[in-house]
């Protein structure tokens, strides 16, 4: 086993990404010392009942003393909370960072709490599931996946080199964005698609009622493939939508314009335009099948090959 990265590692929150952060941590040996910290004291339990760290506290800013790296793992919407709440008890020189799905949001939330004497820099790993809470992770959950950081303009160079390397001990691969490129990039490819899967699956739920059949029962995989987006958690979902609001109404704005357009060429009866734009996109998903990056896939087996510790 190498030399830990860090001496002790910090975990504000420890739900589906902290539990994986703290199981990737241990198995990967990147800290002497794992501190975890949730404000819910059953949760707490459970973090210890599973063995997922070596010192517990329900207080923050006790959890983060003496810390060289302190992972904030919670809804963005509690990000600025949570900065208040350890600020107090962070060391200079630790580096702060946290894996929220939005990043200009979560900057201006935490930056105002933090002290000069920490190196804060932002990240977000595209890497989770549907699922939530600290049985839901497992160590490999950042294998092969991107995990982006938003540093700010005065960044420490070693303080940044040293969140990579640990990012890369869990196992992926990272790469730089500034917060607003982030933000807008990931209302495209993975804001936008959980709103849709939760409103499509919405819609069929309302129908089912009006018309008193089973339209849910008979849906096909494409359909299963929404119900498992429309499953992920309602907090963590209504944060990012509240939190990037901007970018996602940009999005949805130009979908909203693209469907209309499909929705057109339904009702004229225009063939060519659709087999054009479906010819288009069965390329786009080739082409990420060629890259190697097929490794999202949902499908109903991928709990057993993800999860091979679980039941
Ligand atoms: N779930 C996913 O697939 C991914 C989530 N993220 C981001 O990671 C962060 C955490 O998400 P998950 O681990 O999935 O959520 P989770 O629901 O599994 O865990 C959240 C944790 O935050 C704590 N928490 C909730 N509200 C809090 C508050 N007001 N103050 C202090 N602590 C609070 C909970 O007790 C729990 O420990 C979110 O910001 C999310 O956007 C990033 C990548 C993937
Ligand atoms: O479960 C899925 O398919 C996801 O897309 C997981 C996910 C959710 C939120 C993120 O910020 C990053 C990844």
């Amino acid at each position: 086993m190498p030399e830990p990265l860090f001496d002790k590692v910090a975990l504000v929150g420890i739900g589906l990404i902290g539990s994986s952060l703290a199981r990737a941590v241990r198995h990967g040996g990147l800290a002497t010392i794992i501190a975890i910290s949730s404000r819910s004291e059953k949760t707490l339990a459970r973090a210890r009942e599973l063995g997922l760290g070596d010192v517990y506290e329900q207080d923050a800013a006790e959890a983060v003393r003496d810390a060289d790296l302190v992972i904030v793992s919670v809804p963005v919407g509690a990000s600025g909370a949570v900065a208040k709440a350890i600020a107090a008890g962070l060391k200079p020189g630790a580096i702060v960072t946290d894996v929220g799905s939005t990043k200009a949001s979560v900057i201006a939330q935490m930056q105002p709490h933090l002290p000069d004497s920490v190196h804060f820099i932002p990240g977000h790993p595209i890497a989770g599931t549907e699922d939530s809470g600290p049985d839901a992770g497992f160590a490999d959950l950042f294998e092969g996946r991107w995990c982006i950081l938003t540093p700010l303009p005065d960044t420490d160079v070693d303080a940044l080199a040293r969140l990579s390397a640990f990012w890369e001990g869990c196992g992926a691969m990272v790469d730089r964005m500034d917060p607003e490129h982030h933000d807008m990039v990931l209302a495209i490819v993975s804001h936008l698609p959980h709103i849709i899967a939760y409103n499509i699956v919405g819609t069929a739920d309302d129908l089912e009622a009006v018309t008193k059949s089973e339209v849910i029962k008979y849906s096909a995989s494409g359909f299963r493939d929404f119900t498992r987006l429309a499953a992920s958690d309602p907090t963590m979902w209504r944060d990012v939508c509240l939190h990037n609001s901007d970018a996602i109404l940009e999005m949805l704005a130009r979908f909203s314009e693209d469907l209309s357009a499909l929705q057109r060429a339904i009702r004229w009866g225009d063939g060519e335009k659709l087999f054009e734009m479906f010819t288009r996109t069965r390329a786009i998903r080739r082409s990420i099948i060629e890259a190697g990056q097929d490794i999202d896939v949902p499908d109903f087996g991928r709990h057993a090959l993800a999860h091979p510790e679980k039941p």
